[in-house]
């Protein structure tokens, strides 16, 4: 929460004014009474017209000023509940951007959206209201009761002895209340990740007709919500009519005291309407304090969710540790003893790889499920740094090349290809973003996709839906492909993203490789591929137990011909 509250610190001032402005506005409301008094005192008893327009006059000047007064409070506390939505919007946006690859495993992307979006929203609505509203509520009761003490002694009292027992139950209902209210608000929790994760995996859900299950998991959250919401409500429906049994009390009270009084000579009639006005004034407010529980346990989860993600520590190596030696990069890699845990993990996965490819050369990487290809991938373009051992691009040790720039120049092509709802144009220039319409059809024929962009009515400015719904598996692969390919990389990374092509449009693909002499790291599950590569690896278990060209894997390597003989007689491949 404190956290989160730092950042109002740039509009301390604004926030003074606002505060300021609300004193002003309710002194000012808490005179309307006095004017009130002297109307019916000394205009309507006595029948003295003059008299009620000119206290009228006042009281109307007086209404005006608060009103000008809470105006510009609003102005000043809109702005300031804004600009800190705006800053600290920005602030998590950045932060989430350069999160390690391990905290988005941790943290889903759903979850970081709700906390940019509605999180966001609840906290600025709760300063809103914590300028506007949170503090009129306690200053009206206060203020109420001394006006009434000033108006008259006698019949304040009976206001001040009333206001202790509507404290205490107020303290009541904020502590209890907010415990409840807490509950709510975590049952509410459990319903959106339900709603969440039911809706990511909706395709999974059909196909494997588990909507029942599914509905059953969303009833039982939605059950507890309703039961936890009726406890929350039920106590409050408790304490807010004794509240105003007492205060409906106290009214009667000062009514049956102020007309003795009056009868007696001791009182005017305007002072008891005065202190009346006070008493409603105050049970006003108590229906309020019922929202502000609610909203400042609401706003609370909310800051504290917020807080977890300013916590987070960011991407160390995105941040800091490169010199800024400006490098172009030829493409050569090499791997010393190089092995890799995960961070907060205890499993090595990678142990003591070495292995070199000279700038320019095609590597394929086989091996099982597992084995840790993908890894080795990630360590290339430093998502992740080795654990133990040296990466040396161009023998340049990985960690004294810039990271923007390092990346700049690789192109990466993973698993499962991302593209993002916009034009094709727009999804194959994300590569490179200031690339000619040239430039995309190169790329485009390259990657073997052109001839159906081509075939597309609106072609290069074909709109694509979220993640590409409306492109069959194999065109967004070959699109994510076109992307890498615009870059003009010196190191091409290929993680298995050419598993949905027929062999022909493959071999096309990597013919058109050819041109782009880059050193070409590709894993793969089809032997075609290898019989293109100059070196092949076989990983297993977290190391390269083969590595050699076709021809002396097919003469060293059992493991190897094994795969080699299994793959040719299902797919007929001839290696000549
Ligand atoms: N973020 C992670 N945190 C911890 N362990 C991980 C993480 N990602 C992968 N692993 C583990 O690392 C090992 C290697 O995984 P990796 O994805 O590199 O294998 P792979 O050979 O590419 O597999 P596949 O062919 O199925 O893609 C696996 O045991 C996996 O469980």
């Amino acid at each position: 929460m404190k956290l989160v509250l730092s950042y109002l610190k740039p509009y301390r001032v604004a926030m003074g004014v606002a505060i300021l402005l609300t004193f002003v506005e309710l002194t000012v409301e808490l005179t309307q009474p006095l004017f009130m008094a002297k109307i019916i005192d000394e205009g309507i008893l006595p029948r003295n017209l003059q008299a009620v327009l000119s206290w009228g006059s006042i009281m109307l000047g007086v209404s005006f000023l608060a009103f000008a007064a809470g105006m510009t409070s609003s102005f000043y506390s809109a702005h300031v509940s804004q600009s800190y939505g705006y800053d600290i919007r920005k602030r998590l946006f950045e932060k989430i951007t350069n999160f390690s690859l391990e905290t988005f495993h941790r943290l889903p992307a759903s979850s970081l959206i709700t906390r940019m979006t509605n999180d966001v929203t609840q906290t600025q609505q709760a300063i809103f209201m914590g300028l506007r509203i949170m503090l009129r509520a306690p200053l009206i009761i206060v203020g109420g009761v001394v006006m009434s003490l000033l108006v008259n002694a006698k019949m304040g009292f009976i206001l001040l002895g009333t206001v202790p027992i509507l404290i205490v139950l107020i303290l009541l209902m904020v502590k209890t209340g907010g415990k409840l209210f807490r509950e709510v608000q975590t049952m509410l929790d459990r319903v959106n990740s339900t709603v969440r994760e039911s809706l990511m995996r909706i395709r999974l859900i059909r196909a494997f007709n588990t909507e029942s299950y599914e509905s059953g998991l969303f009833t039982t959250a939605s059950e507890n919500l309703r039961q936890q919401t009726i406890t929350v409500l039920r106590f409050m429906e408790v304490i807010m009519p004794l509240s105003l049994l007492l205060m409906n009390l106290s009214i009667v009270l000062i009514l049956w005291f102020g007309n003795n009084h009056i009868l007696m000579g001791a009182m005017k009639e305007g002072d008891v309407v005065a202190i009346i006005n006070y008493a409603t004034r105050i049970t006003a407010t108590l229906p309020v304090f019922t929202m502000i529980v609610s909203m400042f346990t609401r706003s609370k989860a909310s800051a504290n969710r917020i807080s977890e993600i300013l916590r987070e520590p960011t991407n160390d190596i995105a941040l800091g540790n490169t010199t800024s030696i400006p490098l172009s990069i030829k493409g050569e890699i090499k791997f010393e003893n190089v092995s890799f845990t995960y961070p907060h993990s205890d499993k090595e996965v990678l142990h003591q790889l070495s292995f070199h490819v000279n700038q320019g050369e095609r590597v394929v990487i086989l091996g099982a499920t597992g084995s840790g290809k993908s890894t080795l991938f990630q360590l290339i373009p430093r998502l992740y740094d080795v654990s133990e051992g040296t990466i040396l691009i161009d023998k340049r040790d990985l960690h004294d090349i810039k990271v923007d720039e390092l990346r700049q120049q690789i192109g990466y092509v993973g698993q499962v290809p991302y593209l993002f709802s916009g034009s094709i144009f727009e999804n194959i220039t994300w590569g490179k973003e200031d690339a000619t319409l040239e430039e995309v059809i190169a790329a485009a024929k390259d990657a073997q996709i052109y001839s159906f962009i081509a075939s597309l009515p609106n072609q290069f400015d074909t709109i694509i839906g979220q993640k590409g719904v409306n492109l069959s598996g194999g065109q967004k692969q070959r699109l994510s492909i076109a992307r890498a390919f615009i870059r003009q990389p010196r190191i091409l990374l290929l993680d298995d993203c050419s598993s949905a092509l027929d062999a022909q449009t493959e071999n096309r693909l990597f013919q058109a490789l050819e041109k782009y002499a880059c050193s070409t790291l590709i894993i793969t599950q089809k032997i075609n591929t290898a019989l293109t590569a100059d070196q092949i690896f076989i990983m297993n278990e977290g190391r390269i137990v083969a590595k050699g060209s076709h021809a002396e894997l097919l003469e060293h390597s059992a493991l190897y011909q094994q795969i080699f003989q299994s793959q040719s007689k299902k797919e007929g491949v001839h290696y000549v």
